[in-house]
């Protein structure tokens, strides 16, 4: 079936948890939340490879998580860029040549079911392009700068994308070289591929796969690794 590597970015800044620390190393029942998402890849078998992306004075401390955790997947460690966009692209230049399929990740989203990451490849095995998401429960509003409401779109259409997203790994390489030349920033390595004109499938997954990003989101994923992922305490 080809070589499948997944590209974790974890160079953001965590500015919206508002801690001292990067949010990617915080621990999370004793261990980094990077370190978490990295291990839950290293346990599938179909995945072959992974290039982490980090900040550039991190390069030194997710090497030494590599020893530590015995991550031994992780054949790459690079630094990122200013935007996610820019992080992913390091990531993917990173790829092994003879790289067939590449899933990106981010390193905040430890919980995602290993059914659910191996549904996304089959997908976009089936299709070349396919991301994890789930249906939204709130009604969304379009709302203007004054804070009119504009319009409701249809929920029934309405989707909370998540990562990982799976591609063909040239058609998201040519996706990226494209967005670049054009100065183009999205907000999900899809909608690169979408502008492209092609097509990309969602695979429903489920509520557990957040993306820590504030401060309720830490007991939120302190619950959900005891009591969805059966983790015990160290
Ligand atoms: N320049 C960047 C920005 C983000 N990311 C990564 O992309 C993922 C999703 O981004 P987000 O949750 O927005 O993280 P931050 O950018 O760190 O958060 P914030 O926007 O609050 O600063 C994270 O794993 C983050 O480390 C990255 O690799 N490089
Ligand atoms: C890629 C992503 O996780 C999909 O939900 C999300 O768009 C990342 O956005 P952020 O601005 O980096 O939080």
């Amino acid at each position: 079936m080809g070589q499948l590597a997944v590209v974790v970015v974890a160079a953001g800044k965590g500015t919206r948890m508002r801690t001292e620390e990067s949010k990617q190393y915080l621990e999370l029942n004793g261990k980094p939340i990077l370190v978490h998402t990295l291990n839950l890849f290293q346990s599938m078998p179909e995945i072959d490879s992974i290039v982490l992306v980090t900040g550039i004075d991190d390069v030194v401390r997710c090497r030494g998580y590599l020893e530590q955790y015995g991550l031994t997947k992780v054949h790459q460690v690079v630094p990122g860029g200013q935007e996610r966009q820019d992080s992913v692209y390091k990531g993917l230049q990173a790829l092994a040549a003879d790289t067939e399929w590449v899933m990106v990740h981010d390193g905040v989203r430890p919980f995602a079911a290993k059914e659910h990451i191996i549904a996304c490849w089959h997908q976009a095995i089936e299709t070349g392009a396919a991301v994890l998401a789930v249906p939204v429960k709130d009604t969304i509003k379009i709302v203007d700068q004054s804070g009119t409401i504009r319009s409701t779109p249809d929920r029934r259409s309405l989707w909370a994308i998540q990562t990982p997203q799976a591609f063909r790994c040239s058609l998201l390489l040519q996706a990226y070289e494209q967005a670049a030349e054009e100065g183009f920033i999205g907000t999900d390595d899809a909608m690169l591929v979408e502008r492209m004109g092609v097509s990309v499938q969602v695979v429903e997954a489920d509520y557990y796969n957040i993306k820590i990003t504030t401060p309720e989101d830490l007991p939120w994923a302190n619950w959900i690794i005891h009591n969805v992922r059966g983790e015990k305490q160290p």
